[in-house]
Parts: structure tokens; C-alpha cells; sequence
């Protein structure tokens, strides 16, 4: 699992590790790992111009310090000294090196630009001169290489209030920090790379998780030789329309490729004539009233994606969750919750998988709002309603209450066709039929989703028929096994 942390939690961390150690030991271990990701980036030290910038607090003494050891190597190292006061012993060690201060920013001319301006400290947007260097590090031709974090991005929570430097890499000390694995913070990280200070004993329960190819393959349930498909999972799903034919399909074959022992499917005459072409594997029950009465026995349901919103569909949905088995609300069946929140009412577990805009109408909060601090949003729905929520978007991510958010970062922006959320709904709807619980149904799900996404655009457009179909490839690469 990977983990990260607020600052708050950072900072507790370090206090309780500095009182243990000499005075500036982790800053130099700090220094020591910037100085070496740098030369990596440099290939060669001697005689390159690495441009420094400095803000007043120690993430600019982390930058000083290795652009001492940059210097002592040979590089041509000049600091711009943004702050109204600089990390003394750091410049006087930089200065003695051989480093200089330039007079006026340099950072065109620079191989390589670091961004020691700010880190976990920053509060708010960049101030003057600060955002000005940072849009100018964005338009340099040279590498650019961010301190901790890339100053602009919040250190907790992914948000960006103003300019934020885009960096190739991002070097960042002791432990993960929530913005940088969260849009739209962690788009401006590129690579990161942990240094290792010593403060993984001093750290707490973390603020959010990423699960990892190992992580997934545990929680991944594998067909063992006393399966039969009634115990491997049988999913329901009721998703829909006469109008919209395409989301069952799309559904029921994400269901189907992501492992459920069994999809049973049930809806109107014509998606019923489009899943049974496409998906023989189905077991069909076409309603001619909203009722689950004659669709037999499953272990989950999904509920919802082209569904429709009038009264037959809000019928079957309250049938559906009257179950007394897992329930995967999306789309449509998210607009049906909405209006009536009294369907949410039951003992099974429920999980919902709203984009910003479906969860917008759930909480009251506008979708711009959403899309700025995903997190604090998915935990406050989470909370609100009792249920696991999936946002999906960029960085997608699962909050169950009481638990760390668990963030995906599989995915790629070619997902952001039609269909992709229907094919995601039927993939996390197999893993609940298979018996994981909807916080690992979610993430185990987005992370399969993102994977079959990448492996279905290869860098080119997308359909979500193809991410479908790419789904046993993720899971295979998921358990290491060689295609064949
Ligand atoms: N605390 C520790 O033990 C360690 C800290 N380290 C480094 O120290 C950093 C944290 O240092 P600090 O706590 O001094 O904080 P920072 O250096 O991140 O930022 C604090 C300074 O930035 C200014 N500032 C805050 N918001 C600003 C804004 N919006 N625009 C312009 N200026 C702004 C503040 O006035 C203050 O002077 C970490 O990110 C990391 O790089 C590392 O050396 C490892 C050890
Ligand atoms: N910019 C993006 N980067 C990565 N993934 C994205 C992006 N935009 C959308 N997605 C993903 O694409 C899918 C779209 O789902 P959704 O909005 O429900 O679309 P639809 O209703 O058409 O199926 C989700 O899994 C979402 O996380
Ligand atoms: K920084």
C-alpha cells in the first residue's frame, strides 16, 4: 500500500524524530537524496547551470544545501532568493561551496531548475514574486525539479488556488503527502521520488492509501478448484432502458469480464434483445413490470446506468434495494437517490459511484466546487450518507467512513469518453458479487478500470467497449502472468 499524509501529520512526525537526532540531520538527509535525484537528472554535474529557487522557509534550505553539493560536483549553481529572509546556514554553506546569487532570475538559461520555494509549509495561493518564478520554471526549456512538493500545490489536500510549478520530478522527503497523489496537485508532480529520512516509525495512521499491483493481486478473488459459478459471485443487474440500451450492455460486459461467476440481467424488451446479442453468457429476465421477483437469487446488485428516471425506474430501484444483498448505485439510479433519499434506507451495504456532476446533486455543493477538493468532498458524502462513495474523475477516489480515502492513479484522460463509467459500474459490481466489501469492490475496481483504460488507449482514442474487453489483460498483468 502506498500512504500518504496531511503536513500536520508530517510535521507531528519529524518534531518527535528531529528531538531524537542532532540538530540538522534531516535536512542534510534531506539534501543528500535532492543532490542525487539532481545528478541523475543532470547525467553529467560538472559544468551545468542549475538555478535554485529559494523561499524563506526550510524547504529553500533543502534546496541550498544540495545545490552546495551540485556546486562541489562542478555545476555552475546560482540561487534566486525569492523570501523576504533565506535558511542562513543553508546559503552560507552554499555560498562557501562556490555557489552564487544571481541578480536577476536566471532560470531561462538553466539545465536544470529546482523549486525550493515552498513545501509542506504554504498556505494559500503563491504570493509575489513566488508565482512569478514558478510560471517562469513552468516556461523554461530546463528540467524542472520540485522540493518536497511543487510549490502552489497544497501539501494536504491536491488543491491549487493560483499558479503551481509543473515539475518533471518531484523529490519528496520522508513520506508521501496527500496532494501529491490528488488531482489537480498531482498532475503538476511528475515522478516522485521518496528520500528516505527515517520517519516511517513516527508515522501515523495514514490520511489516504493508493493500493499497488501487489495490493490488488491479494485482494483479487481467483477461481479455486471447489468454485462453481453460483459461489464465484452472481451479480443482478438492473440497468437500462428502452431509450438507453447501450449502458446495459456496456454494464453487463464489465460484470462479465471482471469475473462474476454469473450476470443476471433484467430489463425492458429492448435492452433485453441488446444484452442477450451481445452477452449469450447472461441469464435474462425481461420485465414487463418493475419487480426482481423472478430473477433468482444473486449475491450483489448494480442498479441504475441508462435506467431512466420516471416511475417504473424508480420502482424497480426500491425493489432492488430492498434486497437484503449489496447494492452498486450509479447514474440514473444516483439521480433517483437523490430525489428520494429514503431509498438509501437499508441494512446491506451500499455503494455509489457518482462523477462530480451526480454528486453534486446528492450533497448541494456546485461541480466546480467538487472538482477543486475532491477529498474533502468524498469524505463529506461519505459521512452524510452513510454509504461507500467512488468519485470518479482524474484521480479517483473511494472513502468509506473511519477509513483512509483510498486514490486511484491507473487511469488516463482517454476515459473520458461515454460508456467508461457503465463498464467501471459492471467491473466493481462482479468484485461485491465476489464477496469483497464495497470500500475494496471500489478501489479494486478503479484500479482494474484505469489499468484496462491505459492497455485499451495505448495513446490513442478509446471506446468503453474496448476498456471492457481490456479488463482481462489488466488482470492478468495485475498477477504477473506472461501473455501469451
Ligand atoms: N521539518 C523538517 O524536519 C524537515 C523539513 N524539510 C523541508 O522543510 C519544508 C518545510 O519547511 P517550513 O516549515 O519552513 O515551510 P516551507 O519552507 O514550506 O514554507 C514556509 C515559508 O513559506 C512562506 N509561505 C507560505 N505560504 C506562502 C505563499 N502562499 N506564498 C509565498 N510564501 C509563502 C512562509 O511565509 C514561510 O516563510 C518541507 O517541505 C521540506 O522541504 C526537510 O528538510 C526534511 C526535514
Ligand atoms: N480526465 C480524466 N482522467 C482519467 N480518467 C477520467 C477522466 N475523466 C473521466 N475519467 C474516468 O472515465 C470514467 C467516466 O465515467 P462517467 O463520467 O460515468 O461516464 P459515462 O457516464 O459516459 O460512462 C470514470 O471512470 C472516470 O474516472
Ligand atoms: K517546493
Amino acid at each position: 500500500m502506498k500512504t500518504a499524509y496531511t503536513a500536520d501529520q508530517i510535521r507531528h512526525a519529524e518534531r518527535t524524530l528531529m528531538a531524537r537526532l542532532p540538530e540538522g540531520t534531516l535536512m542534510q538527509r534531506a539534501a543528500h537524496g535532492l543532490a542525487a535525484a539532481c545528478a541523475d537528472l543532470l547525467g553529467r554535474v560538472y559544468g551545468r547551470r542549475v538555478v535554485l529557487l529559494v523561499g524563506s522557509g526550510d524547504n529553500g534550505g533543502d534546496a541550498l544545501y544540495a545545490g552546495e553539493r551540485l556546486a562541489r560536483r562542478g555545476a555552475r549553481v546560482e540561487a534566486v532568493l525569492a523570501g523576504s529572509k533565506t535558511h542562513e546556514a543553508g546559503l552560507r554553506a552554499f555560498l562557501d561551496a562556490g555557489g552564487r546569487v544571481a541578480e536577476q532570475a536566471a532560470v531561462g538559461e538553466a539545465d536544470l531548475i529546482v523549486d525550493g520555494l515552498v513545501g509542506i509549509g504554504v498556505s494559500g495561493a503563491l504570493r509575489e514574486p513566488y508565482a512569478r518564478l514558478a510560471e517562469e520554471a513552468n516556461t523554461a526549456h530546463g528540467t524542472v525539479v520540485a522540493v518536497d512538493v511543487p510549490s502552489g500545490v497544497d501539501a494536504s489536500t491536491g488543491q491549487v488556488a493560483g499558479a503551481a510549478v509543473r515539475a518533471r520530478v518531484t523529490v519528496t522527503m520522508g513520506a508521501y503527502k496527500t496532494g501529491l497523489l490528488v488531482d489537480p496537485g498531482a498532475a503538476h508532480t511528475g515522478t516522485v521520488e521518496l528520500v528516505d529520512i527515517g520517519l516511517g516509525p513516527f508515522l501515523p495512521d495514514p490520511d489516504v492509501a493508493a493500493l499497488t499491483r501487489a495490493d490488488v493481486e491479494d485482494l483479487l478473488p481467483r477461481p479455486g478448484n471447489e468454485s462453481d459459478k453460483y459461489r464465484r459471485g452472481v451479480l443482478g443487474v438492473a440497468a437500462g432502458s428502452d431509450l438507453y440500451t447501450g449502458a446495459a450492455v456496456l454494464a453487463v460486459g464489465g460484470a462479465l469480464r471482471a469475473g462474476a461467476g454469473l450476470v443476471r440481467y433484467a430489463g425492458t424488451h429492448e435492452p433485453v434483445q441488446q444484452v442477450r446479442a451481445h452477452w449469450p453468457e447472461a441469464v435474462i429476465t425481461p420485465l414487463d413490470r418493475p419487480s426482481i421477483e423472478h430473477v433468482g437469487r444473486v449475491q450483489a446488485w448494480l442498479l441504475g446506468p441508462g435506467l431512466g428516471t420516471g416511475d417504473w425506474a424508480h420502482e424497480l430501484a426500491a425493489r432492488v434495494l430492498a434486497s437484503d444483498v449489496p447494492v452498486l448505485i450509479d447514474a440514473d439510479g444516483l439521480t433517483l437517490v437523490a430525489r428520494d433519499r429514503s431509498l438509501l434506507r437499508r441494512r446491506a451495504p451500499v455503494l455509489i459511484t457518482p462523477h462530480a456532476g451526480e454528486l453534486s446533486r446528492l450533497i448541494g455543493v456546485s461541480r466546480d466546487d467538487i472538482e477543486a477538493a475532491r477529498l474533502e468532498h468524498v469524505r463529506r458524502a461519505a459521512a452524510e450518507l452513510g454509504v461507500t462513495v467512488l468519485l470518479k474523475g482524474s484521480t479517483t477516489v473511494v472513502a468509506e467512513e473511519a477509513r483512509p480515502v483510498r486514490v486511484n492513479g491507473t487511469g488516463t484522460s482517454w476515459l473520458a469518453t461515454g460508456g467508461t463509467g457503465d463498464v467501471l459500474s459492471g467491473v466493481a459490481g462482479a468484485l461485491l458479487a465476489q464477496g469483497l466489501g464495497c470500500y475494496d469492490a471500489a478501489s479494486v475496481g478503479a484500479y482494474l478500470h484505469g489499468l484496462a483504460g491505459r492497455l485499451a488507449a495505448r495513446g490513442a482514442p478509446l471506446t468503453s467497449a474496448g476498456v471492457a474487453t481490456a479488463v482481462p489483460e489488466a488482470i492478468r498483468s495485475v498477477h504477473g502472468e506472461p501473455r501469451p
